[in-house]
């Protein structure tokens, strides 16, 4: 049986599935196909929760023995949008001018498939290591990650399965393949405020009460003072205001209601819950203001929620691994890899609570993109990185 050695053919392959969160589209058992020659033992579990898509995961693993290494990530995609503004259709692999096109090009198909190619080649070229390496590969990244990574650990977790360290194939790099490593990521926590007013004639504002200024109010508040300066490791915290929504389409109508929608992306100067002391209290002083601004009896009534499941920040202190995964790409590259926490959340979230993780893999620049592609000497430069990091850990 021909072994998976390939990356450009891995990952035309899996490009093929439109595998367009949460479908699997035929993705996994692409990827199961490619796994069966290594010897890998796969399993294929769906999960379920009441309110959201059932999805399909996947859990390899190939070598019985410690140490024992994760390779994560996720073969569902972003919705293509606008396939007619692609360049080349965002499922067929296309390939123009050294560049492979499609959804999952870097986000993150390609991270798949030169990982696959590597541990191939390392059959090939050693034979089996001396030790473990298991696919621990979701469906539900790109989603609302329900039933994905965090119930696959704790799935495989129960079934016995322990691990020395992970890594996770997500599109790290931001010009140039190596020069980015993510060692950590902020947090991040969404909340939405409601203003309660008294709809009416806008022609007769004193019978009615406007929730607009207060909610702006509020929303300034939010906004008016930076959260911290940002600490060792990571950048500043940020709040953004994500939407504004009082869904009133007449003009001469006072509406009855207006929420806003924010997100925080914090660093460990913060958690969750000091997070959301720091909002009230800000929130309570501008609602305050209110009262003496807008001469109100009382203070400004509102409402605050908070969505379920804020991402916690955290960093991955483990040097071996983190000088391990820096020496193979510089030996690769030449490039010296930047230790980094910036960017967006991602499922190392989860893997942290089990075992070291650190990310690595493509460059990013088109990631979620219209004509999102790889360039073909990337996928083999990102194989040749895998490899060695593989031969240096076994
Ligand atoms: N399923 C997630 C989605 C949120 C993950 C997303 N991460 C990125 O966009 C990564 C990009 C990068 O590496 O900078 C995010 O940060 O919102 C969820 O649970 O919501
Ligand atoms: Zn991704
Ligand atoms: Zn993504």
């Amino acid at each position: 049986m021909s072994l998976p050695t390939d990356p450009v053919a891995n990952l035309a392959a899996l490009i093929r599935c439109p595998s367009v969160t949460p479908s699997e589209g035929g993705a996994l058992v692409a990827l199961e196909a490619m796994l069966k020659p290594l010897g890998a033992e796969v399993r294929r579990p769906v999960f379920s929760e009441p309110g959201e898509a059932d999805v399909e995961n996947l859990y390899a693993r190939v070598g019985t023995k410690p140490p024992h290494l994760m390779f994560a990530g996720h073969t569902d995609v972003v919705p293509p949008g606008d396939e007619d503004a692609w360049t080349h259709p965002p499922f067929a692999a296309q390939i123009a001018d050294g560049w492979m096109f499609g959804r999952g090009a870097v986000d993150m198909k390609g991270g798949i498939a030169c990982f696959v190619a590597a541990l191939a080649r390392y059959a090939e070229q050693h034979g089996a290591p001396e030790g473990s390496v298991s696919f621990l590969i979701t469906g539900d990244e790109e989603g609302p990650a329900v039933n994905g990574t965090e119930k696959l650990l704790a799935w495989a977790a129960a079934a016995g399965e322990r691990w020395d360290a992970a890594l996770v194939g997500e599109p790290t790099c931001i010009e140039a393949l190596g020069d980015m490593i993510k060692t950590g990521r902020r947090g991040s926590l969404s909340g939405r405020i409601t203003v309660t007013g008294r709809q009416g004639h806008v022609a007769y504002p004193h019978r009615a009460d406007n929730p607009i200024p207060g909610l702006l109010a509020l929303a300034s508040a939010l906004i008016a003072e930076p959260f911290d300066e940002g600490t060792a490791s990571f950048q500043p915290s940020n709040l953004e205001i994500t939407s504004i929504d009082v869904g009133n389409p007449a003009v001469n109508v006072i509406p009855g209601r207006a929420s806003a929608a924010f997100n925080i992306r914090f660093n460990d100067r913060w958690n969750a819950e000091t997070l959301k002391a720091e909002i009230a209290r800000r929130l309570d002083r501008a609602a305050d203001e209110a009262r003496r601004r807008f001469g109100r009896a009382a203070p400004l009534a509102y409402e605050l929620e908070w969505r379920e499941r804020p991402s916690p920040v955290f960093l991955t202190r483990d040097e071996k691994l983190i000088s391990a995964l820096s020496a193979s790409i510089e030996e690769v590259t030449g490039r010296k890899p930047e230790l980094s926490t910036s960017g967006g959340t991602s499922d190392a979230r989860f893997i942290k609570n089990y075992c070291p993780v650190v990310e690595f893999g493509l460059v990013g620049q088109t990631m979620h993109m219209v004509d999102e592609r790889v360039a073909l000497g990337d996928l083999e430069t990102l194989t040749r990185i895998y490899l060695r990091f593989l031969e240096d850990w076994f």
